[in-house]
């Protein structure tokens, strides 16, 4: 028997459900006109996380029966995960559950109702998406394009040349990713000024102030430069037409896994594999995630929205989300996840899970936690911090049967420490009464991270780097060196200084703070030869 996930392999239901897989409850087809005539929810970025999280949200809500249409996706930077895998599926995925007592749900995940590759702007799909922004019955936009996605700019700040070229020309010739968006806006204006919500569901602090900043900078320059109608900048900017809510995302999704594309071809699916796409997306007809999820939003919605309260979301005031967001993003999981990712892949780990079984990295994320962290979170009121960080550290990320990797936690890392650590530093530095003194393993990853971008593990063996738009830039600050020969301490402390001083990268200029020994010492420590990596983590957590 063979299980083949698209519209007709579907109608053998009775296979799907004899085989363990929980299907739509819904008329998929009427959904899809539906949704097509009506559209309410546009979603940009394709990957593995809108396929866990968001598609499963519509899922549950038509399944329920309190709201009757389904999700547009919409992927302009790596359309191949649509010609490649949405398209020859008919727009299904299933949702593997990864539970934490080693059980596994399968779910078949029918509410995405159009795809569309938005690779250029004179694209038919690029067209559809215009007129379905004219729509009255547009409600949201919601974003999951990594924190990249939102930026405007390089490594020097330099304005980015497509979106240089997107301020000069205006929006009808578009080839920046922000650009199209703050295009198909400009069309929603010109259809009448309608009301609408623009969600960034993204793992960056003020998501919404982001995606905010990044549109009405192009909204701006074509003001200025006479190429829209007057208005179309004061729109963006009256939160009665067009809000940006604040939201914090958590659900784990790693990328899909050989162990569960075995375990679905066992089960009869047909054609399981994944794939990397030549732009690095690993994308599958399944998507691997854990159970536990959380999606706090700030509940300002201009032209409505669907229920999604009655799929778990919670919707609060910004302040809150800021907390809640600060809370996981800045200490309670984040920070955690990178410096595993850091030292995962210099210490040859597959799995963030295997990691955890190892006392010292335990110790050393612990530290970061509770005692480094901790102290400078805000508790936000709907979830508690001790709670929510115990159950990251004792259930989440030890979770065997959850097969995320260092490797992709290590992805983009250049964007994230700011946010993930230099936070918490700024907090230190503000407050009389913590001492900075205390801040000893987080010196320690942005050591490991150094080290980590010399492209050779702690054995002395050579390893890929995952990508990272910063590598250009940041690599040759360390590839020279040499395991076992380390530079000499005051030059390597001259050759280091712009980029430990570099707030965009840390948060802070780590000079400045007073915290740049503390790295050169450990990352001098972890250069000494094979072995120094984990000696100096041994040596470190020992002092804890
Ligand atoms: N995977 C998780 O555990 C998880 C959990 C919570 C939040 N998130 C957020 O979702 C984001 C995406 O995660 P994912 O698991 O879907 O990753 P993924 O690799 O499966 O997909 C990445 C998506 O972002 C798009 N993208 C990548 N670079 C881009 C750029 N420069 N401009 C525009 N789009 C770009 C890709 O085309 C793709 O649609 C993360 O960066 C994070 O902010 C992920
Ligand atoms: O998705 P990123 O690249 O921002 O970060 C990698 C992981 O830390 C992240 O995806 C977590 O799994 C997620 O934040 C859990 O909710």
């Amino acid at each position: 028997m063979s299980l083949n996930l698209t519209a007709a392999g579907l109608a053998d239901h009775k296979a799907w459900e004899a085989a363990g897989y929980a299907l739509p409850s819904y008329d998929r087809e009427a959904m899809i006109t539906r949704t097509k005539e009506s559209p309410c929810w546009v979603h940009f970025g394709a990957g593995n996380i809108f396929r866990a999280f968001q598609a499963n949200t519509a899922q549950e809500l038509l399944n329920n029966g309190t709201f009757d249409r389904g999700v547009i996706v919409a992927e302009g930077f790596d359309t191949e995960i649509i010609r490649d895998m949405y398209q020859p599926h008919d727009n299904l995925s299933i949702l593997v559950t990864l539970k934490a007592d080693g059980s596994v749900e399968k779910t078949v995940v029918g509410s995405i109702a159009e795809s569309l590759a938005t690779d250029t702007a004179d694209s038919p799909d690029f067209a559809r998406l215009k007129e379905i922004f004219t729509k009255d019955s547009l409600q949201m936009a919601t974003f999951t394009i990594t924190e990249k996605g939102y930026s405007l700019k390089n490594g020097a700040g330099e304005l980015l040349p497509s979106v240089a070229a997107d301020f000069a020309a205006g929006p009808s010739s578009v080839t920046s990713y922000m650009g199209k968006v703050a295009s198909l806006l400009y069309e929603r204006f010109l259809a009448g000024e309608k009301p609408f919500a623009m969600v960034s569901t993204d793992n960056c602090s003020h998501n919404g102030e982001k995606l905010s900043l990044a549109l009405t900078a192009y909204a701006s320059a074509w003001e200025e430069n006479k190429l829209v109608q007057p208005g179309f900048l004061s729109y963006l900017q009256n939160p009665e037409k067009v809000s940006f809510p604040w939201t914090m995302i958590d659900k784990i999704t790693p990328r899909p896994d050989g162990s569960i594309e075995k375990i679905l071809e066992e089960n009869g699916l047909a054609d399981a594999q994944s794939i990397v796409t030549s732009r690095h997306t690993y994308v599958a007809p399944f998507v691997n995630a854990e159970e536990c999820q959380y999606l706090v939003v700030e509940d300002h919605f201009p032209n409505g929205r669907p229920p999604m309260e009655k799929s778990g979301w919670i919707f609060t005031d910004r302040e809150t989300v800021n907390k809640t967001e600060r809370m996981k993003v800045c200490t309670c999981l984040n920070p955690l996840h990178t410096a595993l990712a850091v030292f995962g892949c210099l210490l040859d780990y597959e799995l963030i899970s295997e990691e955890m079984k190892n006392p010292v990295l335990k110790k050393l994320v612990e530290r970061i936690g509770y005692i480094e962290g901790l102290p400078v979170v805000t508790d936000p009121g709907i979830l508690s911090p001790k709670q929510f960080i115990d159950e990251v550290l004792n259930i989440r990320i030890p979770n065997p049967f959850m097969p995320d990797t260092p490797q992709r936690i290590a992805t983009d890392t250049s964007q994230k420490l700011s946010i993930r650590f230099g936070e918490t530093i700024k907090s230190y530095l503000a407050s009389p009464e913590l001492s900075l003194s205390d801040l000893q393993a987080i010196p320690a990853v942005f050591a490991g991270w150094l080290r980590y971008l010399m492209g050779v593990d702690d054995n002395g063996d050579a390893f890929e780097l995952s990508p990272d738009p910063l590598l250009a830039t940041v690599r040759p600050y360390v590839q020279d060196l040499k395991l076992g020969a380390p530079a000499d301490r005051e030059t390597l402390s001259k050759t280091l200084a712009p980029l430990l001083s570099d707030a965009s990268i840390f948060g802070v200029d780590l000079i400045f703070a007073g915290l740049s020994d503390r790295v050169l010492d450990a990352f001098v420590s972890m250069l000494q030869g094979p072995g120094a990596v984990a000696d100096t983590l041994a040596a470190l957590t020992a002092q804890f």
